[in-house]
């Protein structure tokens, strides 16, 4: 286990060219896999995430170039589902978004595969899905317990039809349902139950979709209406955006010490919610610049907001060490399914915020932030949660160092995260 101590920083600044969106390379890669023709994606992200997809491909008999820097990827589509009808199984790690889409994509797949991933992976529901999917008649068999991969997936050409869905813990379970409509023999509506909650990445769905040649017709994230027995068509180039998520630390890094940090690969059309992050950080009090490919931030005096931040769960967490630095509370709001994700991040957050000194109040849905008047030396669990060592490498921009234990959990989207942290570092400027 690799432990970091990150002294203090005095100030920050620079441009970082943003690794690819995971949420969009996973998805690119799907749609290609099941495509007609080729799809020569670019700016794929290279992590954990990505290679468990990747892998699952290849078991299920996909045939792709990947680049040797693996950010670049040709992939020759089946023109349809799946055709594996050997026993197979394919461990996800902990990797939601190959997860959850590929369980529908296998449903209406030739195939008989057995999903697995890391002990994580096995409290993470996925039974509104799996309900979802049971209305189409699907063949899923839970494993182990009820409502948690591991998944026994028996998969056969469905008629499709209409089914409702409960869309309250995650937006990834939609996603699935809505990418495998079309694969369906006929057409299908798809009721959503309860407050769909992480609503752009359901835009992210639609608009990958669209460049695959499908178009859903969305009546208000009410309902979705999709025809069946069609294919997605590959649009032969396709350019993944950069991580708006993985942007959010630098972006907030810009906010607390800057000087200013551009981020490139994202902008003002990008199709990645979490951009709005950088809204929080403007009312916050960050001066923040938007381009066609870029955003960037430069530091201003920070005050505490007081936010519903359900449609940015990923990048909400960012806002959480960021209020380390904000005069007055921040409360982040509406972020109930934090405790599903990779880890209890409500609670994960609460006593690590506590362990450098600040108050710290956690609902059930929320968490209220009062920042101390001067930060403690701690060290950091990180619960093998990427995101909860790339949040608290902030707590460094004070004049406190930090130690960030297991950072090799940043594999799982970010890689590299810490050797970029440091390249915007001016200490001596
Ligand atoms: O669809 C996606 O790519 C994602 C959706 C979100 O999950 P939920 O919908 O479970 O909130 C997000 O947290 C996750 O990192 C990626
Ligand atoms: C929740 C996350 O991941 P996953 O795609 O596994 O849900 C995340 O990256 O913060």
């Amino acid at each position: 286990m690799k432990t970091l101590t990150l002294q203090p920083v005095a100030h920050v600044e620079g441009v970082v060219h943003l690794p690819g969106s995971k949420s969009i390379s996973n998805r690119a890669l799907l749609l290609a896999a099941l495509a007609k023709g080729t799809t020569r994606i670019s700016n794929l992200l290279d992590s954990d995430d990505i290679r468990h997809m990747l892998t699952a491909l290849t078991a299920l008999g996909v045939q792709y170039q990947l680049s040797d820097d693996k950010t670049r990827c040709e992939v020759q589509g089946l023109g349809g589902v799946f055709q594996h009808p050997q026993p197979l199984e394919l461990f996800l790690g902990n990797a939601g978004t190959a997860m959850r889409p590929l369980t529908a994509a296998l449903a209406v797949s030739n195939v008989d595969v057995t999903l697995t991933g890391e002990p994580r992976m096995y409290e993470r529901p996925i039974g509104h899905l799996v309900d979802a999917l049971a209305q189409w008649q699907a063949d899923i068999e839970y494993l182990g317990e009820k409502e948690y991969p591991p998944l026994r997936i028996r998969g056969k050409a469905l008629q499709g039809g209409a089914v409702s869905i409960d869309g309250s813990v995650s937006s990834q379970f939609l996603t699935a349902v809505l990418m495998t409509a079309p694969l369906l023999q006929g057409d299908s509506s798809i009721e959503i139950t309860g407050e769909l909650v992480s609503k752009p990445y359901i835009d992210i769905t639609l608009a990958l979709m669209a460049r695959f040649g499908v178009t859903v017709e969305n009546q208000n994230y009410q309902r979705f209406v999709v025809k069946g027995n069609q294919h997605y068509h590959s649009p032969g180039d396709f350019l993944v955006e950069g991580d708006a998520s993985s942007a959010s630390y630098f972006l907030a890094a810009a906010a607390i010490k800057g000087g200013t940090i551009k981020v490139t690969g994202i902008g003002k059309n990008a199709v990645q919610g979490d951009i709005h992050f950088a809204d929080a950080l403007e009312a916050m009090g960050a001066t923040v610049e938007w381009g066609f490919d870029y955003i960037s931030v430069t530091r201003n005096h920070l005050k505490g907001i007081d936010r519903d931040y359900n449609a940015i769960p990923d990048a909400a967490m960012t806002i959480a060490t960021t209020a380390l630095f904000a005069e007055g509370p921040t409360a982040i709001r509406n972020v109930y399914n934090w405790r599903v994700k990779e880890t209890d991040r409500l609670a994960a957050m609460a006593t690590e915020l506590r362990k450098v000194g600040a108050e710290v109040e956690e609902g059930y849905d929320y968490i209220r932030i009062v920042p101390p008047a001067q930060l403690k030396h701690a060290s950091i669990a990180t619960y093998n949660d990427h995101r909860m060592a790339m949040c608290f490498s902030l707590v460094a921009l004070s004049d406190t160092a930090v130690t960030i234990e297991d950072t090799d959990c940043t594999r799982k989207t970010f890689p590299q995260y810490f050797e970029v942290f440091n390249s915007l570092v001016k200490n001596n400027a």
